[in-house]
């Protein structure tokens, strides 16, 4: 399965432009990590890929033909875990994937709703009211009823919310095994969940693509631009983006993203976290 989006423009009818000429490929198999902060476009994004909402401008094409002529094929082969998915509270966990499975028209909803509860670790929780679980089942729940009958397109949109560190690399390291041979695309804003499993990152801002390329190259793009100074030492520049700041006793040591790094301060080896930050400061700051 292969995705084009051309041109994609999305515009509310509030004349909010959330998303400006996106062009982007997303290939199969590949897990894909949609890294931006806060209104960045990642959900409107998913929305046209779902084709929950349309484009005001440009078009995607799946497998080359246009998404309006594939949509019920594209619905019928996909997984989806929206930013405010609502549950039925006085549904049990098992009752209410069944009614899932029902809208998915699934043949085996039974096998399928149990494989689901699996994944997610709930078979504990299965025969329990919605309403009684944790913000963190809550959200299983939620991955649960994308995976159901196994689509081969998945996307879930900040699927780690509310969830207790264990349980995040749990779901990374489900979503990187079902990405061996399915497209699966992630949104989220926290960098630990793309780090090391996903082969493919696209990072936004303001509606715009900054960077997409492997891990290794948003690392490497940072390189020169990340360094560590005392910061009674530096001089305060606005390009300068402070991402850590210890105190060690012998003064304030601080790590930082800039353009042009202090004079004096020592080059460091970028992390993703630095590369990504260096990134939306650096959008910023233009
Ligand atoms: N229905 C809507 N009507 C008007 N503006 C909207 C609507 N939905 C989103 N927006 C705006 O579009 C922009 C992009 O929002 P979007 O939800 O796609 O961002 P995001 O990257 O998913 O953010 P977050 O990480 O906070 O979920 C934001 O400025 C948002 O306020």
């Amino acid at each position: 399965m292969q995705m084009e989006l051309q041109n994609l423009s999305m515009t509310y009818p509030s004349g909010k432009q959330a998303l400006h000429q996106i062009n982007l490929a997303l290939k199969a198999p590949s897990l894909i990590g949609l890294l931006g902060p806060n209104g960045a476009g990642k959900s409107t994004l998913m929305k046209l890929l779902v084709a929950a909402l349309v484009p005001t401008q440009g078009r995607i094409l799946i497998d080359g033909r246009p998404l309006e002529q594939e949509e019920r094929q594209l619905k019928a082969r996909l997984g989806y875990l929206p930013q405010d998915f609502g549950l039925f509270d006085e549904l049990t966990v098992a009752q209410f994937l069944d009614y899932m499975a029902a809208l998915k028209g699934l043949r085996n909803a039974g096998a399928a709703v149990q494989k689901a509860i699996q994944s997610v670790n709930l078979a504990e929780k299965a025969n329990a009211r919605i309403r009684t679980l944790s913000g963190g089942q809550r959200q299983r729940v939620g991955i649960a009823q994308a995976l159901l009958g196994d689509p081969a397109f998945l996307l879930f949109d900040e699927p780690t919310v509310g969830l207790d560190p264990e349980e995040r690399i749990h779901f990374r390291n489900l979503f990187s095994q079902k990405a061996q041979d399915r497209l699966v695309l992630l949104s989220t804003h926290i960098i630990e969940d793309v780090q090391s499993v996903c082969g493919q990152l696209v990072v936004m801002n303001h509606g715009s693509i900054l960077f997409t390329g492997t891990p290794e190259q948003l690392i490497q793009s940072a390189a020169g631009h990340v360094g560590v100074f005392w910061e009674r030492e530096a001089v305060r520049d606005p390009g300068l983006h402070i991402t850590a700041r210890v105190n060690t006793g012998q003064g304030i040591r601080c790590r930082a993203v800039a353009d042009t790094l202090p004079a004096g301060a020592q080059p460091a080896e970028p992390t993703l976290e630095d590369a990504y930050l260096y990134f939306i400061s650096r959008e910023a700051a233009q």
